[in-house]
């Protein structure tokens, strides 16, 4: 008797094991919390994280390459469909980070609770032919209801917004967050990473440099005209020529719209920017962390222009943004960049603001 009863708790517990993100998705909030128990004991000490629109085109690589990040201790997988299916698989990846999945909006909360950084890639992508702010209809929506939910579950949470048009939606989140009392705008980053990363393998195609050797500073905002590369401030110091500057502004302004015409209609970029989705995320959680000298470009709430926000170079530490850089020199033809950029961002952010004030 006491043979096959061993055996059973055996069993059970392998069962435990097999199922966690079936056993997990159907099971949260419910009292059966075996598998998570079970986990738990071997958990290593990290960062709390959540993915809102993890099952997409985004989503997905951007879940695994945080199941890979050693800061991570939990990983939250949140979308309308699909995350049974996305959640399983990553989960049997052999990191550290625990992961769980979370089905439809009566989940979110649970999916948010307790949180310490959430990345928001949830909303719908351009085609070829439109523009960022075609997609405010859809995704400004989605972006309030999400941080609503923010406000509620996890109000100290740092929040990576990726969902376009970012120069509306960070607005967007702010309004909400003021709504709610909980804004703290140290802790709302627009994500304009992708424009960095760009800038660089560009810049160090023309140098004939290693990418991971340059770095671009790119400000403004990210969408055309509003994505302001300062190619005058490139590391290490260099110099280029009008025709040079002219090429790489338009390149990197318009790298987006490269990828949406070159994928025909299945979408944006996904790939390079769930690259460059973890290479922020990454510098919020070391920051997070306390580490020093933790500074990258992030399109926030800012002073250093006239505009209510801004992306420009920040400090990241324990509370968010805790410092803003100015923009330092500027040529001629950065000036009339800057001009444009910001007679455009306005538009967007006021956009933003009054979609919420409705
Ligand atoms: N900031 C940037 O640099 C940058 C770069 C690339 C793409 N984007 C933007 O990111 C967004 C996502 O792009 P994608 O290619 O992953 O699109 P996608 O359609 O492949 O994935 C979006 C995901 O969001 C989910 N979703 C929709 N409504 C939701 C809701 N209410 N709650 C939770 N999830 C929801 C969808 O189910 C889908 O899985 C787009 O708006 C795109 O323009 C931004
Ligand atoms: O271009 C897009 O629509 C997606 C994203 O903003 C990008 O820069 O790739």
């Amino acid at each position: 008797m006491q043979a096959s009863a061993d055996v059973n708790q055996r069993i059970a517990r392998i069962a435990a094991h097999l199922n966690p993100p079936t056993n997990n998705l159907q099971m949260e909030g419910s009292s059966n919390l075996r598998w998570e128990n079970c986990r738990a004991k071997g958990g290593s000490p990290g960062f709390k994280v959540a993915i809102l629109g993890a099952a997409g085109g985004i989503g997905q690589p951007l879940a695994m390459l945080m199941k890979m990040n050693p800061l991570v201790s939990l990983l939250h997988l949140y979308d309308v469909v699909n995350t049974p299916g996305v959640t399983a698989d990553i989960s049997h990846m052999d990191t550290g980070a625990v992961v769980r999945g979370f089905l439809g909006q009566q989940q979110l909360e649970d999916a948010l609770t307790g949180m310490d950084l959430v990345i928001i890639p949830a909303g719908v992508p351009r085609k070829p032919g439109m523009t960022r702010d075609d997609l405010f209809n859809i995704n400004a929506g989605i972006v309030r209801t999400l941080c609503e939910g923010i406000s509620k579950c996890c109000p100290k949470a740092t929040v990576n917004l990726i969902s376009n048009p970012v120069n509306s939606t960070v607005p967007i989140a702010a309004e909400v967050f003021k709504k709610a009392g909980t804004y703290d705008p140290r802790r709302l980053l627009g994500v304009t990473m992708l424009d960095v990363v760009r800038a660089n393998t560009f810049v160090a195609e023309v140098l004939g440099l290693d990418p991971r050797d340059v770095d671009v500073p790119v400000v403004g905002g990210h969408a055309g005209v509003t994505i302001l590369p300062l190619l005058s401030q490139v590391k290490p110091p260099c110099s280029f020529t009008q025709e040079e500057t002219e090429y790489l502004t338009s390149r990197i302004q318009n790298g987006g719209t490269e990828v949406v015409e070159a994928k025909a209609g299945a979408g944006s970029a996904t790939l390079s920017m769930a690259y460059a989705a973890v290479k922020f995320a990454d510098a919020c959680l070391h920051a997070l962390r306390g580490d020093a000298g933790v500074i990258e470009c992030a399109f926030v709430s800012s002073q250093v222009t006239e505009l209510p926000f801004f992306a420009s170079r920040v400090r990241l530490g324990r509370n968010g943004v805790e410092e803003i850089y100015p923009l330092g020199p500027l040529n001629e033809y950065e000036r009339v960049g800057l001009e444009k950029a910001k007679k455009e961002l306005a538009g967007s952010i006021e956009k933003g603001i009054s979609f919420v004030g409705k």
